[in-house]
């Protein structure tokens, strides 16, 4: 059975929590303001009675016209009231948003965040949350007033003289037709509008992201151009909604505000053939100018619920992705830090990478995983480090299913050191703190003393305090591969993946490496992943994995024996190795 989807309104109120009440609050306050605005017609109405039926005490009139100041201030303050409760609870909403999609993320397979441009998420979680922000505060008590307050002076209306409430609505139900007409595809529309400001935003965040690539191939015209192009489809989904909504709009604002074009004619021929008395139709009159203010009010707010149903089904398109499946709290203990990997498969989209892979990684081992490139290395770590969930088949660290442990007893069991390790744009002490928040400064030194990089870190500008661009920028691949290095020694987990941890180093800084990497992995489960293969002969067992297979497995004599695909890559290494010894 397909599940239900949740509506806009019970996302609103589920961030809403606790802050419900106010909004109940606000609706509240706002039917008392209802009552305050509408009070002064039936004053004016109880003036032109008594003024047609020949009252002359001024005092009367003055009493009456200082109730009518009275009620408009009344009405002000509960205005505004009801306004400030309104913007409170919104602002929890916005933030219950925000922090709901920053959790959401941590939750869902690194696939889902990495396969989105990283120009939508920021425009979801900045700019369209923060634009529902005005329309949300004031949508709340500022609809209900003007939806009710033109209910209740039509029901007077009615009593007074049904014809000409009716009349009355003649002109109204034209606007509303016209406005029905303006909004035959505004989802389409709006959503248009959203998708070529999804991608502007990518594009502008692609351009800037790759401006290194872009300038070394001389290539910024072209990639300027598909900015612009960008930003000539965002500038015509606007247009051409406008331009189709022109003739709508300007029909609904031309008639819908005269109902005095029915009530004023067919009022006089009512008092003249004498079914309707002369301050009745004065009353009518003022009625029917009451009705029109208050729903065109209601129509423009239409246009923003339409709005915020767009920016809700967004928000809840990022809430609603499936997460990995961990249970909240870990159901077993794992017995050691041993990693089996049993007939996995799994595939990016529908593709199927690996085939069915299956390893048994010793406790307190040292593992290494080689093959040719794009032979599923990489994807074989991310899915032990539970970046993505496997298809099908299990991962156990310690005879325990990942699936059956919480993310959180997961993490502290392993430390992943990828490729391209993330620094914050933060100090280098606090990206080292990332591995634990609760180690101490001098621990910290420690920790670079022991990885290599204690000594690059004092010669920069300000030593630990210097603060490195986004993604590291400010350090040299190498100089980030060590930080990270660093920063999982500090995080002392059981069982550490090393991802291409000598990727960026060259042959001088290779010792230092290696040396810090067996200091983070003295005692410990270790998984490296390595094209240089002398980095990972000694290890205690080596896989060799081709096109997503494991094809062979034992150590590096037993391979070279063994495995034809191994003695190759090895024979090709030590020629490489050669040759570049032989150019030095
Ligand atoms: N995020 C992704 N989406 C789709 N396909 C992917 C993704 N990441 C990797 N692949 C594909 O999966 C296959 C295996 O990639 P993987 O990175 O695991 O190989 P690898 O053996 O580590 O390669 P290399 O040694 O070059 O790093 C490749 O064909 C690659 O193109």
């Amino acid at each position: 059975m397909k599940e239900k989807k949740k509506s806009a309104v019970s996302w609103i109120l589920t961030w809403a929590g606790q802050k419900r009440i106010a909004y109940v609050w606000s609706v509240l306050l706002a039917i008392g303001n209802v009552i305050f605005k509408i009070l002064p017609y039936f004053i004016i109405a109880d003036i032109v009675k008594l003024f047609l039926n020949g009252e002359k005490e001024f005092e009367i009139y003055l009493a009456k016209a200082v109730l009518i100041a009275l009620s408009f201030i009344i009405a002000e303050l509960l205005h505004s009231l009801s306004t400030a409760l309104s913007h409170k609870a919104t602002f929890a909403v916005l933030a219950n948003i925000r922090k709901s999609c920053c959790d959401k993320l941590a939750r869902v397979p690194l696939g889902y965040v990495k396969d989105t441009p990283s120009g939508t998420f920021k425009n979801i979680m900045v700019e369209r949350i923060d634009s529902i922000e005005t329309t949300l505060a004031h949508i709340v008590p500022e609809f209900t007033s003007n939806l009710l307050a033109p209910i209740v002076i039509l029901i007077y209306f009615f009593l007074t003289d049904w014809r000409l409430a009716l009349w009355s609505l003649v002109p109204v139900i034209v606007g509303f037709l016209s406005y029905f007409g303006m909004m035959l595809d505004y989802k389409p529309s709006f959503e248009r509008t959203v998708q070529t400001t999804k991608d502007l935003n990518d594009a502008a965040v692609e351009y800037i992201d790759g401006i290194e690539v872009i300038k070394a191939f001389g290539k910024t015209e072209s990639s300027y151009a598909k900015f612009t192009k960008a930003a000539m489809a965002y500038a015509d989904s606007f247009i051409s909604w406008m331009k189709r909504c022109s003739i709508f709009h300007g029909l609904m604002m031309v008639v819908t505000p005269y109902t005095l074009l029915t009530v004023l004619p067919f009022g006089a021929h009512y008092v003249a053939n004498g079914t309707l008395a002369i301050s009745d139709f004065v009353i009518c009159i003022i009625l029917s100018l009451g009705i029109v203010g208050p729903l065109i009010t209601v129509g423009s707010y239409t246009d923003d619920l339409g709005k915020i149903g767009v920016i809700v089904g967004e928000v809840a398109g990022i809430l609603e992705q499936p997460e990995l499946e961990r249970p909240e709290k870990s159901k077993s203990v794992p017995k050691d830090n041993s990693v089996t990997l049993e007939d996995v498969r799994f595939g990016y989209h529908d593709k199927e990478i690996l085939h069915g892979v299956t390893m048994e990684l010793k406790a307190g081992t040292v593992n290494a995983i080689v093959g040719p490139s794009g032979s599923g290395k990489s994807t074989i770590a991310k899915l032990i480090a539970s970046l993505w969930d496997v298809d099908s088949g299990s991962i156990k660290i310690g005879g325990v299913d990942v699936k059956e442990m919480s993310l959180a007893d997961f993490n502290r069991k392993i430390a992943y050191v990828a490729q391209d390790n993330y620094l914050f744009n933060e100090t280098v002490r606090e990206n080292i703190r990332q591995g634990n928040p609760e180690a101490t400064d001098e621990q910290i030194i420690e920790v670079t003393k022991k990885s290599g990089c204690y000594e690059f870190i004092m010669q920069l500008e300000n030593g630990f305090d210097t603060v490195v661009g986004g993604a590291g920028g400010h350090l040299s691949g190498g100089e980030r591969q060590r930080i990270s290095i660093a920063r999982a020694m500090l995080k002392d987990a059981p069982i550490v993946i090393l991802d291409e941890a000598t990727a960026y180093t060259d042959p001088e800084n290779e010792a230092i490496l290696q040396n810090s990497i067996a200091k983070l992995v003295a005692g410990k489960t270790l998984i490296v992943i390595a094209h240089r293969l002398s980095t990972v002969k000694d290890s205690d067992q080596i896989f060799v994995v081709n096109d997503g297979n494991v094809t062979a497995h034992g150590t590096h004599e037993e391979l070279l024996m063994s495995c034809p695909l191994y003695k190759e890559m090895w024979d090709a290494h030590i020629s490489v190795k050669d040759t570049v010894k032989e150019g030095e």
